[in-house]
């Protein structure tokens, strides 16, 4: 079930304070299934703490999230933690590849948690790393591969589980612009065709064009750029 108006992520008036920084100061947000959406701005206006609240990571002051018409708010934390494991992908900046893990071993690793078996988890994790190009380097570590590479691995392990919302925090932020815009064309192509919505947070327009729609965050507040006249 989706909420009112189709939207598969709805935020409003979010607030969050850290001690006297006021990160979020009233933030909205929404997203469609399948949509990929921008979240820009300056740094420190606000943009990661929006995605953690959105991916229940952050528990905000005040405010609404709900997320296929159900509130954030009212489900337990192992209610949240299974959404996040098996509705939710994530692909960070850096460091999110176990290090002992071979690359299909980590692509396979959110199926292992929610209980797959493993040759059933290899085989689908290593499906995704063919659609990612990196099916080549299942045997090796993440240590052994390039930055581009690793996060082409990353984004196969966010897509494993066929989440409904990919959520990508600055994915690109420590690519050179080649492999920042290869990693963002598969992460685009590949969410689209298994119609995974897309929260990209990024402060670079090049990046942001891979986007269907942006939303600019300052001081905490957002506004989404289709509404600007
Ligand atoms: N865990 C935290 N503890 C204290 N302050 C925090 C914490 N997380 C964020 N902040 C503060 O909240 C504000 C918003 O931070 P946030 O990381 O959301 O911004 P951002 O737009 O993602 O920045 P950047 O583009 O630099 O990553 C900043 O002033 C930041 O210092």
């Amino acid at each position: 079930m989706n909420a009112p108006g189709g939207s598969l992520l709805v935020a409003e008036d979010l607030r969050k304070e850290y001690g006297p920084t006021m990160a979020l100061d009233g933030a909205e947000f929404s997203i469609h299934p399948g949509e990929v959406v921008a979240v820009m701005g300056p740094s420190g206006s606000g943009k990661s703490t929006l995605l953690h609240c959105l991916a229940g990571i952050v528990t905000p002051d005040s405010g609404s999230i709900l997320y296929a018409g159900q509130d954030l708010a009212k489900m337990s934390d192992s209610e949240r933690s299974r959404l996040r494991r098996s509705e939710f992908g994530f692909v960070f900046q850096f460091g999110q590849l176990v290090p002992e893990l071979t690359c299909v071993e980590n692509v396979a690793l959110p199926l292992r948690l929610n209980g797959t078996a493993r040759k059933q988890a290899e085989r689908t994790a290593l499906g995704w790393m063919e659609r990612l190009e990196v099916d080549d380097l299942a045997k090796k570590r993440p240590g052994e591969v390039s930055g581009g590479q690793g996060q082409r691995v990353a984004v196969a392990r966010s897509l494993v589980t066929n989440p409904r919302v990919v959520f990508a925090d600055e994915p690109t932020g420590a690519l050179d612009s080649l492999n920042g815009e290869r990693v963002m064309e598969l992460l685009t192509e590949a969410a689209r065709s298994a119609n995974a919505a897309v929260v990209l947070v990024t402060h670079e327009a090049r990046v942001a064009a891979y986007s269907d729609r942006e939303i600019v965050v300052r001081d905490g507040k957002s506004r989404d750029m289709e509404r600007v006249v």
